[in-house]
């Protein structure tokens, strides 16, 4: 078997994949990671997916194991301000769509909502965002009777296989070099070597397969599975290996990020229960509240701006706190390496692929490939299927997100500047236009999404559509034929319950005052 792991990279990717195989196949492998501490880390304040859970429970850890170590708070939605014009925002929730007579509530709400809030008027998530709520009460209890809480209620081994059964109220914000540092610990506690050096070389085989890499002052690493977590710079899979890397620029534009970290008082400010995206001139500037304080960043098309005007916009947004604060700028590389496994190499992370954080994916790209690797992990006789099927399921992620992306900048109203103009014509992913096509006349469903597993539910395309403003939406005909008594009394359930959950709930900050 390949039972030795050699994993080059100790960023988030690098730390997760290493604690995740552990839990997986314990000392039945021996895993090295090999980092450099001359190289850093892209570790700014990071938004997931709600499905991290299912990462953390296969560890074995609960949130008071590692929320504290990661100033971790957590995120209800992304709240989407300005992006149809100033003033006005709009969530995307973790939150099951309900559906009424068959239909979505969003199609309902479309032939005629109580509000000109589809988000506040289809899910309770958007109340509780505006009224910065926690989702648990001081006790601990999750703030639905009806809201799953256990992950082990299911033995499945992938997030794909949850997907549509249900839909977990919140994801988390935390700080993604702290996370690394505590994953760190929980691999070296269960028997991962760590090498703190530089990989100088990768040595290949007559095959073409790596061999092993050569460091800087701990001689060679060799093993029989190398997985590249280097980062943009792609050192195993397409510096040595030599696999072209396929850019997204064409359809998303954005490639640079000025990034802040700023210590505030969040007892006097409070902790927003949602990440915030909000539009600028030339991109969208997000805030990220963490225990403490925010990450906020300019993500931004250097071809519409310059970083020095960027980093000007960004601290003009955040005031006088951001003053003294140094600000990172990032170069960010848009697309993906055609396959990500070859031969003996697996890349995980940004040197697998990336695309703008805008909801926030980098993260779930990572615990999805991880899942998939230990499904398609090789056998003895490396046969090729396996890793067709890990290439097919990670380069399909990384596709669907694209063009769930390329739908946000198509829908948005705004249009002040150059860059929101172009943003309307540009070009989308292949066959996205006949889809976006008959989502304007059908909101849309499983069957006119992007066809493969990507992460995302059609009402996330919903809420996108709806909120951006941009383009013109129908309701289904059908609804004008059916009796609307029960939506209506859907509509009227939602705003009372919402009521009900702002009232009672706690807001984030005193929730976690009471653990420090
Ligand atoms: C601006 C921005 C905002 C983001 N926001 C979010 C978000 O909100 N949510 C989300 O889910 N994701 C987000 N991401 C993505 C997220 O940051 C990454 O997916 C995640 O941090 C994983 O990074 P990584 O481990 O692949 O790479 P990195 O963090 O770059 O780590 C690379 C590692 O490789 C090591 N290394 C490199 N070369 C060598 C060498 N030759 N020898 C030895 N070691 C080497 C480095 O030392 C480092 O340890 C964001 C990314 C960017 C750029
Ligand atoms: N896999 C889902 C993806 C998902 C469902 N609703 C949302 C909302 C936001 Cl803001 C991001 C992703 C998703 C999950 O993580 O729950």
């Amino acid at each position: 078997m390949p039972d030795r792991i050699v994993i080059v990279g100790g960023g988030t990717a690098g730390w997760m994949t290493a604690s995740y195989l552990k839990a997986a196949f314990d000392d039945r492998v021996q895993v090295t990671v090999v980092e450099s501490d001359r190289i850093g880390t892209i570790g700014v304040g990071e938004a997931t997916f709600s499905d991290i859970r299912h990462f953390f429970a296969y560890l074995g850890l609960e949130e008071s194991d590692w929320m504290p170590a990661c100033n971790a708070t957590y995120k209800l939605a992304v709240r989407f301000q300005d992006w149809r014009e100033p003033g006005h925002h709009f969530y995307h929730p973790f939150e099951q769509m309900r559906s009424v007579e068959g239909f979505p509530l969003t199609d309902w709400w479309l032939r005629g909502g109580p509000t000109d809030r589809f988000d506040r008027d289809c899910f309770l998530m958007a109340s509780l965002c505006d009224a910065e709520r926690s989702p648990r009460r001081l006790d601990g209890s999750l703030l639905g009777r009806d809201v799953p809480e256990g992950v082990a209620e299911s033995n499945a081994l992938t997030m794909s296989e949850h997907q549509g059964k249900t839909q977990f109220p919140y994801a988390y914000h935390f700080e993604a070099a702290k996370l690394a540092q505590y994953l760190c610990g929980y691999a070296v506690d269960r028997g991962v070597r760590h090498v703190v050096d530089d990989v100088v070389h990768v040595a290949l085989d007559s095959r073409g397969w790596v061999d092993h890499v050569v460091t800087k002052e701990h001689g060679e690493l060799h093993g029989d599975l190398f997985v590249d977590c280097t980062g943009f710079r792609g050192v195993l899979i397409n510096q040595a290996l030599g696999e072209p890397f396929q850019s997204f620029q064409d359809t998303l534009p954005n490639d640079s990020a000025v990034a802040l970290q700023v210590p505030l008082d969040m007892e006097a400010r409070g902790i927003r229960p949602c990440t915030t995206a909000t539009a600028r001139e030339a991109g969208w500037i997000w805030t990220i509240p963490l225990f403490g304080r925010i990450g906020t960043g300019y993500v931004y098309a250097r071809d519409y701006l310059s970083p020095e005007d960027a980093e000007r916009a960004l601290r003009e947004f955040v005031g006088l706190e951001a003053e003294h604060v140094e600000a990172n700028h990032i170069r960010m590389r848009i697309g993906r390496s055609r396959r990500s496994w070859v031969n003996n190499c697996v890349a995980v992370g940004l040197s697998s692929g990336f695309v703008e954080p805008l909801e926030s994916t980098g993260i779930f790209f990572i615990h999805h490939a991880i899942e998939q690797l230990v499904k398609f992990f090789p056998g003895d006789d490396w046969d090729l299927s396996l890793r067709d099927l890990y290439n097919e399921a990670v380069g399909h992620v990384m596709d669907g997100v694209r063009e769930f992306l390329a739908l946000h900048y198509r829908a948005a109203a705004r249009n002040d500047t150059q860059y929101w103009r172009d943003a309307k014509v540009r070009a989308l992913p292949d066959g996205m236009e006949e889809r976006l096509e008959r989502w304007l006349t059908h909101l849309p469903d499983s069957e006119t999404i992007y066809p493969y597993y990507h992460g995302l539910p059609p009402y996330s395309y919903a809420c996108v559509l709806l909120g951006m403003g941009g383009l013109p939406l129908r309701h289904s005909p059908a609804l004008d034929l059916i009796d609307d008594t029960a939506a209506r009394k859907q509509f009227e359930q939602i705003r009372d319950r919402a009521d009900e959950l702002a009232r009672t709930l706690p807001n984030q900050y005193e929730y976690f005052a009471q653990f420090r």
